[in-house]
């Protein structure tokens, strides 16, 4: 499988001025895979900011939001939230982390958040990973994962398998198509999934070098302004 780097930096339309762009890396597979439990060991070892966007529509959805009975149903009948509100708290967890490198965890889940994203901040995927799990052992994973959630019950998993398999595995298979996906086998213990996860990273990691503070403030600075561009060109939420 090809990796295809979006090596942080990116030709201007003149072919002129060099720009570095934030690095995404997109963490994709069922629900139960462990993309949380890599995802905090990738932090350890790579320096990105790690956001989940299941974890930011728990934290919306508990803040009293206007949202907020509207992503508990949605959640809790294992359906996908509406991409402007996920978009959103993505985009606003990204600008505030100083950071940029990223890994969104349980995100694109289908086209229209695929397409939302890369509309709002025009920005694609260095590469996507993706973990690979049998339903059985997902499921089993689900049911022992103790964190409180009200859709890990057999009911909900269920449904949100259903909902990975006819939303979901499309967009993993269109980031196959195009030579960006790195599948994982995710059935194995934790520590054998992450060397190869390392594997990955370590084979990227010289293209995708950390870039320095001062150059980090600047790409920051010029991300929000893109942003705001693209909300006055598209309006807050047409468009998606
Ligand atoms: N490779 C693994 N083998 C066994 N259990 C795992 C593995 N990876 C994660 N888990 C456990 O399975 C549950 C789901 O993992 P999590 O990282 O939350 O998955 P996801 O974010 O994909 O839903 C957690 O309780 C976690 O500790
Ligand atoms: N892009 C996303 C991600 C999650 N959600 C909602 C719907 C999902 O079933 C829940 C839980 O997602 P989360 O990624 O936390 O779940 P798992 O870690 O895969 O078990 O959140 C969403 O609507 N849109
Ligand atoms: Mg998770």
């Amino acid at each position: 499988m090809e990796t295809v780097v979006d090596a942080s930096t990116s030709e201007e339309a003149n072919g002129s001025a060099v720009e570095k762009k934030p690095i995404v890396v997109f963490v994709l597979g069922g629900p139960g895979s462990g993309k949380g439990t890599q995802c905090a060991y990738i932090v350890e070892h790579f320096g990105f900011s790690h956001f989940s966007a299941g974890d930011l529509l728990r934290a919306e959805m508990n803040s009293g939001s206007e949202n907020g009975l509207m992503i508990r149903s949605m959640i809790n009948e294992g359906k996908i939230v509406p991409s402007e509100v996920t978009v959103n708290l993505l985009q606003q967890a990204m600008e505030e982390s100083g950071n940029d490198k990223f890994l969104i965890d349980g995100f694109p889940r289908n086209e229209e958040n695929r397409a939302a994203f890369e509309a709002v901040t025009g920005i694609e995927p260095a590469f996507v990973l993706f973990f690979d799990c049998p339903k059985e052992e997902m499921e089993r994973r689900i049911l022992n994962r103790n964190q409180g959630r009200e859709d890990d019950n057999i009911e909900t998993a269920r449904k949100r398998f259903k909902v990975f398999l006819e939303s979901s595995l499309p967009v993993v298979e269109y980031y196959e198509s195009i030579g960006k996906l790195q599948k994982i086998d995710a059935a194995r213990p934790i520590e054998e999934v992450f060397e190869s996860v390392k594997t990955v990273f370590a084979s990227i990691n010289e293209k995708v070098k950390p870039h320095g503070r001062a150059e980090k403030k600047f790409t920051l600075l010029k991300l929000q302004l893109k942003w705001k561009m693209n909300l006055l060109r598209n309006g807050v939420c047409k468009g998606y």
